[in-house]
């Protein structure tokens, strides 16, 4: 990659006493890109995701956004930069939607009116109406409705760069793939850089511009879903493409078949 990445990691690693979370985890995001962190359950996803905010504190290694490493950045300053969506659902549930959506605008110290207007900005930006979700508390918000929230809580202080932690994970597949939809149509409105983690292939694929695959705390490949399948480092890769498809092609099979 020529120009300075957004995002670097470089040689990051986590340990809690005798585990290591993750190993020597080294990774470029470009600038408007958005990379798919993709693995199974422990595999350090979210150890990785959670160093370029600073969530987690990296053992050794080095972390920059922007140019800069993560540690010489004022914390305000890489709240404003770095949106983030929790994995489980980080709404306050005794805020309404609009005081969640303007937390960081708030601890930024934004004005009232200005808050207000960008609230109302990024509610019908993620697609629900200000007039009917403005004061709702989140116990009251579907789980889809809930996660545009999310998102609409974390691109509030403008950030470039959105890290997401399995976002949809939690929706039916309709609601899915309608939020992915959505999130796309942002990405490209907005120019984000986004790091997206994931244990769904399908959506690693839909998604990413390129995949990390991470197994055991390491990145096993990085590529566009197309290198991985052509040229997978490992046959365990290639399991990890093929399964999905070959999945959907017996599915697909059985319905043809059974078709009048
Ligand atoms: N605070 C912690 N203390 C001890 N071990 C931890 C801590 N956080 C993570 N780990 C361990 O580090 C490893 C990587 O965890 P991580 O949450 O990054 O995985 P993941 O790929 O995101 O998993 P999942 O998809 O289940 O969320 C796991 O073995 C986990 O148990």
């Amino acid at each position: 990659m020529s120009a300075t990445p957004m995002i670097a990691l470089e040689q990051v690693r986590k340990t809690y006493g005798a585990v290591t979370a993750i190993a020597d985890v080294s990774l470029e995001v470009a600038e408007g890109e958005l990379l798919v962190l993709l693995g199974g359950s422990g595999s350090g996803k979210t150890t990785a995701l959670k160093t370029i905010n600073r969530l987690v504190e990296p053992t050794s290694g080095r972390v920059c956004v922007a140019g800069e490493d993560v540690r010489a950045l004022p914390g305000p300053l890489l709240r404003r930069r770095v949106g983030y969506v929790f994995q489980r659902l980080g709404l306050f549930p005794h805020m309404t939607v609009a005081e969640n959506i303007g937390v960081t605008p708030s601890l930024l110290g934004w004005p009232r009116s200005q808050i207000d207007a960008r609230v109302d900005e990024l509610l019908a930006m993620v697609e629900l109406d200000p007039a009917v979700f403005r004061e709702r508390e989140p116990a009251a918000l579907s789980g889809g409705q809930a996660q545009r929230v999310a998102v609409a809580r974390a691109l509030a202080a403008e950030p470039r760069v959105m890290l997401l932690d399995e976002p949809f994970g939690a929706l039916d597949p309709r609601t899915r793939g309608l939020l992915q939809t959505a999130l796309m149509n942002l990405r490209a409105r907005l120019g984000l850089t986004i790091v997206f983690v994931t244990h769904d292939v399908v959506e690693a694929l839909l998604l990413g511009d390129r995949i990390a695959v991470m197994r055991a705390g390491r990145v096993v490949q990085v590529g566009s879903g197309r290198e991985l399948a052509h040229t997978p480092a490992d046959a365990e890769v290639r399991a990890l493409l093929t399964e999905p498809l070959e999945q959907a092609a017996a599915a697909r099979a059985r319905l043809l078949a059974e078709a009048p």
